[in-house]
């Protein structure tokens, strides 16, 4: 069941049209993905949904609410994480989530929150004295403090180490287990590969492609390599001739099959019966990154 409803999103500032036609629907209890190069329209298009910013047309409705008319209601019912947080320096942990809390009819029980964030011996520490990932788990934990239906988590993992962006895309799924439904976006293809059930593409405003993660991999078409040597010398008919084979480059002793389908199982099928063993077998398949190029001609660049 559809509880974010957006349909024909318009957003220009001036001159710029930085939201165009965007029309998508997000469904109870899913991570939908906003994924985008900077400046694609990515923020403006969630704050619309958020009822931060007004659209220049178009309608959306959250829970049923509309985010313009109904933005109070809205507030107690959907969680935002800042792009950049505008907490005080000296404020401490402790006090931020009490302020927040207090916004809510239905706060939650923040100690609790604290320690899946694994936040919880800096409850009284100041923000400024805070690393950049525990910032980012604080925004998290704000986000959730009024025990939202929805949040809205931007550039989620922006700015932190390896393991910390690893740890905070387990907290997402639970906190998605956990019946929330999340609109994440981000401009990496890992975090939105890794997370997202159904992931809108944004390029210069408009919606480029909708689908699955693997949906969109599939539909970009992109085609797979299996790279080996063979163990004795193999005649490149026999590869060439099979349906799923498009073509054979070879590079010293190292041969590579270019094509599609299941093109792994058809290739050392046809070795295993030419008793041939391919060694140092690799194959490379089509990542989002390829989808997103053959989608919408361009890479996003960070
Ligand atoms: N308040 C504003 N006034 C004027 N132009 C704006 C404003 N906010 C955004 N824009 C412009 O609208 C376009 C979309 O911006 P937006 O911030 O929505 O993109 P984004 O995909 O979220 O980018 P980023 O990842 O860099 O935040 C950009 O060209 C941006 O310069």
């Amino acid at each position: 069941m559809s509880i974010i409803e957006v349909n024909e999103l318009h957003k220009r500032y001036g001159e710029t049209v930085a939201v165009d036609e965007v029309s998508f629907t997000v469904d109870e209890g899913e991570i939908f993905g906003i994924l985008g190069p900077n400046g694609a329209g990515k923020t403006t298009t969630v704050e619309c949904v958020e009822g931060l910013r007004t659209p220049s047309s178009g309608s959306t409705s959250v829970l049923g609410l509309d985010p313009q008319r109904d933005r109070a209601e809205l507030r107690q019912r959907l969680g935002s994480q800042l792009q950049e947080s505008t907490l005080p320096d000296k404020i401490t942990v402790a006090e931020a989530l009490d302020l927040y809390a207090s916004f809510y009819r239905h706060p939650a029980d923040w100690p609790a929150l604290l320690e899946t964030l694994h936040l919880s011996d800096k409850r009284n520490t100041q923000y400024r004295r805070l690393s950049g990932g525990q910032k980012q788990r604080l925004s998290i934990a704000l986000a959730l403090v009024g025990s939202p239906d929805v949040a809205v988590l931007d550039e989620l993992t922006t700015g932190l180490d390896p393991q910390a962006r690893r740890d905070t895309w387990d907290l997402i799924e639970q906190i998605r287990d956990s019946g929330v439904t999340v609109i994440l976006v981000t401009h990496f293809m890992d975090e939105a590969e890794r997370l997202c059930d159904r992931l809108a593409l944004v390029d210069s405003g408009r919606i480029a492609a909708l689908d699955t993660p693997s949906g969109l991999v599939k539909r970009a078409e992109q085609q797979q390599q299996v790279h080996f040597r063979p163990s004795t010398p193999l005649d490149d008919e026999l590869l060439t001739g099979l349906p799923e084979v498009s073509e054979v480059r070879r590079s010293g002793p190292q041969i590579t099959v270019v094509g599609t389908g299941n093109l792994l199982h058809a290739v050392s099928s046809t070795l295993a019966r030419q008793q041939i063993v391919a060694e140092e077998l690799r194959v490379e398949q089509s990542s989002l990154d390829d989808a997103f190029v053959a989608l919408t001609g361009r890479r996003i660049d960070p």
